[in-house]
């Protein structure tokens, strides 16, 4: 078995609850509402602005050039479509300053610190292990719903299309193809280690889901 596919199999409920959550049920029918999708992208905001710094950390930590050419590319969609992304959703919704900048949220803050902690470790296995996460859920749910209903507003839309695809597969599966080469030369403790941090990750990215789907 992939280590990767063992990691996701430790996860159990929390992967499972966080690729199937109706907050993306009903973003993909267009009928999440449309303070639940505000609050959401408010604090999803934050939340890239971090993971900007973490997959900046893991492109310096590649073992080599070739290794980080696909993270490299994918910094530069996350800062280019997908910033512009979160611009123009904020105006079509009618999102100002003090609504962008919402204070962050219990799921929000914690993700802000696990990110933070896995950049400051040094330890290209614990950031692979953040980013594996957080990229492989999001495919997991977009996957099913692409390409999106016709009728879905843009803001809808291209959450799914940004995170679906041949390109955003490609992307996943070099961050797992990194993770598996990786953990083939670990010890038994980095081993662990790597656990709890998927494990923590898959746990956040699951309280994220269930506070935007409460707001
Ligand atoms: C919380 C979270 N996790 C993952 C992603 C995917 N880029 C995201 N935008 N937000």
């Amino acid at each position: 078995m992939r280590p990767t596919d063992h990691l996701r199999s430790l996860a159990g409920d929390d992967w499972i609850a966080a690729t199937t959550h109706p907050f993306c049920t009903e973003l993909a029918d267009g009928t999440l509402p449309l303070d639940k999708m505000r609050w959401y992208l408010a604090q999803d905001y934050q939340f890239v602005g971090n993971f900007v710094r973490l997959l900046a950390s893991a492109i310096a930590h590649a073992p080599t050039l070739a290794d980080s050419v696909p993270a490299a590319q994918f910094l530069a969609l996350v800062t280019g479509p997908e910033n512009t992304y979160f611009l123009r959703s904020f105006e079509a919704l009618g999102m100002d300053e003090a609504a962008q900048n919402a204070p962050p949220a219990p799921p929000t803050e914690g993700f802000n610190a696990l990110m933070a902690e896995a950049a400051a470790s040094g330890r290209y296995e614990l950031m692979l292990a953040v980013l594996v996460v957080a990229e492989w859920v999001y495919l997991s749910w977009a996957t099913p719903v692409n390409p999106p209903k016709e009728e879905l507003p843009f803001y809808f839309a291209e959450w799914i299309t940004l995170h679906a695809g041949e390109g955003f597969e490609g992307v996943v599966e070099y961050l797992r193809g990194q993770l598996d080469i990786t953990w083939d030369s670990l010890s038994d403790t980095a081993r662990s280690e790597v656990e709890t941090m998927f494990l923590r990750a898959a746990k956040l990215e699951r309280a994220f889901w269930d506070a935007s789907y409460a707001a």
